[in-house]
């Protein structure tokens, strides 16, 4: 099974990624790991942490001459900041003398229930791990999955369909989410510049007032054959599985499958994808390794049923509040004093819509990658491949 796992602080000293399960003989491309970090990194709106940072990968384990030996993949990536804080969150000296309180916790972040729970006189040790810093290792694990699924042709992408009021106001194609997600600087990570431009202007907005702002975001799972996933076993359906992946990054307070949302308002005769059969037995252009009979003209449904991938592309949104930290800080209390002050502010990202999406891509992957790897099983890329190939020739003949 693939499973992975994420250890270290904001401001300490590096991050930790660890992927098991991936088959011998994946190609790692560590120029294409950085590049997904890098992305993580872009978008309009981050604060002054990200001048500092420079993410990269360091592999330590699981990887000879650029591929994947079977054995767990570990990594780490460096916080630059570190140098400035190595006094202030020292691992092992037990010098607290240096410690920064963060004394009033901001309302939307993890500082008072955490403070609560672990019972920590201030929020400082419970943000450090709260901190969506963290996605960056999640990114350095679903870069190995992209690269997996790439072998097979089933691609990850994303773009930015909401900031605050403005939003993207059609449906974008493949072929657009990949062309964006290819770029060399990436602003918003919106497929329509016009639309790009007025959330442009919500990102202003909020930043003139010392405000925050979130929105949507969308992934995209192309070239997924049908029948992955299951509905036989609800902690094994594919819908839940993506939800509870993208649900688990910090700000994203709802996940969509294709259109969830606007279906509960609307008739099933307008939101269920009817279904048409291609006849004739001509092989398909693409070889026919993916190809189907049975096709769709609209895909509301996300590319599952059932729990099961059907065919189309899977569409996951999520949905992000605004972030908490704000540069004119909400009410709240002081650990210490008891009394009512301003919400801690240090610094803060004031939208992270395009972050957040890179980091879901990620969790996708991760996701689709564990469902391909328990279907179609193998040790070896080569493995994989072959029962891979043998279950979509059964799709195609089906
Ligand atoms: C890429 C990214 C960057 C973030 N940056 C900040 C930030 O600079 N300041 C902040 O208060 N929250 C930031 N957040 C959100 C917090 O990490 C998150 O709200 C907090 O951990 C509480 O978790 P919850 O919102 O999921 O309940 C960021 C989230 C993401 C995905
Ligand atoms: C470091 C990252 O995001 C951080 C996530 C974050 C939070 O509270 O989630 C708070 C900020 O950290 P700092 O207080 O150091 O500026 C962001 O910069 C990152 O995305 O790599």
């Amino acid at each position: 099974m693939l499973r992975f796992s994420t250890a270290g602080e904001s401001h300490g000293e590096a991050l930790v990624a660890l992927v098991s399960g991936l088959p011998a003989g994946v190609p790692v491309d560590q120029v294409r790991l950085d590049r997904e970090l890098w992305r993580r990194q872009q978008g309009y709106g981050r604060g002054g942490r990200m001048r500092i940072e420079k993410d990269t990968a360091h592999i330590l384990s699981g990887v000879r001459h650029g591929k994947t030996i079977g054995a767990p993949v570990a990594m780490t990536l460096a916080n630059v900041d570190w140098k400035n804080w190595e006094e202030i969150l020292p691992v092992d000296t037990g010098d607290a003398t240096k410690h920064k309180a963060v004394a009033s916790p901001r309302p939307g972040h993890a500082d008072l229930a955490g403070a609560l729970k672990y019972d920590f006189p201030d929020a400082r040790y419970v943000l450090e791990r709260a901190s969506a810093r963290e996605s960056a290792a999640r990114v350095a694990c679903g870069a190995l999955a992209k690269m997996l699924l790439g072998e097979l042709g089933i691609l990850v992408g994303s773009h930015v369909v909401r900031v605050g009021g403005e939003e993207l106001g059609r449906d974008a194609a493949w072929a657009e989410i990949a062309a964006s997600n290819a770029k060399d600087e990436i602003f918003l990570n919106c497929v329509d510049a016009e639309a790009e431009a007025r959330m442009k202007g919500e990102v202003d907005k909020a930043l003139r007032t010392g405000d925050t702002i979130g929105g949507v975001f969308e992934v995209v799972v192309h070239g997924l054959p049908p029948g992955v996933g299951t509905h036989v076993n609800w902690d094994e359906r594919m819908d839940g599985l993506l939800a509870q992946a993208v649900m688990s990054l910090q700000a994203v307070k709802a996940v969509e499958l294709g259109r969830g949302v606007t279906a509960a308002e609307s008739l099933g005769s307008t939101v269920h994808d009817a279904i048409s059969y291609e006849q004739g037995d001509a092989e398909p252009e693409d070889g026919g390794a993916k190809f189907t009979k049975f096709t769709r003209e609209k895909n509301n449904a996300g590319g599952i049923e059932g729990g099961i991938s059907n065919g189309e592309d899977v569409v996951v949104r999520g949905y992000l509040k605004p972030i908490s930290t704000l540069r004119r800080p909400l009410a709240s209390v002081s650990f210490e004093t008891r009394e009512a002050t301003k919400a801690a502010y240090e610094r803060s990202d004031v939208c992270v819509v395009p972050a957040a999406g890179v980091a879901a891509e990620a969790m996708v992957a991760l996701t689709i990658a564990r469902l391909v790897i328990d279907k179609f099983g193998g040790d070896s890329l080569g493995e994989l491949k072959r029962n891979y190939a043998g279950y979509c020739e059964q799709i195609r003949r089906f």
